[in-house]
């Protein structure tokens, strides 16, 4: 299994999120192939939901067009099993917590441990209530990544002490989406998750320009884009592959 530890320790790490089965199979696979040619260095794949809370506008299209074709939690395991003939880029899932309880906590551990999946980001999964999951992921060797948002407050340091993997530190209240202005106290919340673990820390919600993403790589290990890049392929150009590898390099080369 890919350690995520050990790609945060090489380099600050771009991860791009996409849906999977946005808006086919083949696009999805092609696009996760395209981003980790040219700079992903960890690549988030969402799956579809029907009640995305935390999503906003662009990420809920994309839930839809992939609803569109028909998608299953099935079909993103078969989208991964696909990439995994081309590229060893690391995986992670983003999931809304029933989609695991459906397929079942072992069943969905174990395939992703198949398909060397490294870790599950699933921002309705709080701190309190994932034990059951959190022994099941670790015996599969699967992180469970917990988000810190600004907010967090007290418990900031209680979910960073057992966090495993890398902590997601969410920009900004609200749901996914470009933002032009980040708060001054990401800084603090990034010094106080420092002060108790030394698993590295990703900034996302709101990052879309390579200006940003190097600015907040200062603070960070590494960054996350999703919306920004789910909006390139809402658009379906004829040469998506095309932009997505010159949006890739130009946020990696930001970052390094
Ligand atoms: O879209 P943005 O603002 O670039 O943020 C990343 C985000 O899309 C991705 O990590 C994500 C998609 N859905 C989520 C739900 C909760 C937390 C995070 C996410």
């Amino acid at each position: 299994m890919t350690n995520l530890k050990a790609v945060f320790d090489q380099q600050k790490v771009f991860m791009p999120f996409i849906v999977a089965d946005d808006p086919d199979v083949e696009t999805t696979v092609k696009s996760i192939v395209t981003l980790a040619e040219n700079g992903a260095d960890v690549v988030e794949l969402g799956l579809p939901f029907s009640d995305p809370v935390a999503d906003g506008p662009v990420i809920q299209a994309a839930d839809l067009r992939a609803f569109k074709a028909g998608v299953k939690t099935a079909t993103v395991f078969e989208i991964v099993e696909q990439v995994r003939t081309q590229t060893a880029v690391p995986i992670v899932l983003l999931t809304y917590v029933n989609l695991v309880y459906k397929y079942g906590y072992d069943a969905f551990c174990q395939r992703c441990q198949q398909l060397d999946i490294s870790g599950l980001v699933i921002p309705d999964l709080p701190l309190e209530e994932n034990a059951e999951l959190k022994a099941i992921a670790t015996k599969h060797h699967v992180a469970l990544v917990p988000l810190i948002a600004p907010t967090s407050g007290k418990r900031i340091t209680k979910i960073a002490a057992q966090a495993t993997g890398f902590i997601y530190v969410v920009s900004a209240m609200g749901v996914t989406g470009q933002r032009e202005q980040f708060s001054k106290q990401l800084a603090t919340t990034i010094a106080q998750i420092r002060a108790v673990t030394t698993v590295p820390v990703a900034i996302g919600f709101g990052i879309h320009s390579p200006q940003q993403a190097h600015e907040l790589g200062q603070l960070a290990d590494g960054i996350i884009i999703g919306s920004a890049i789910v909006k390139l392929m809402a658009a379906q150009p004829v040469d998506l592959q095309a932009q997505l590898a010159n949006y890739a390099q130009s946020i990696k080369q930001a970052l390094s």
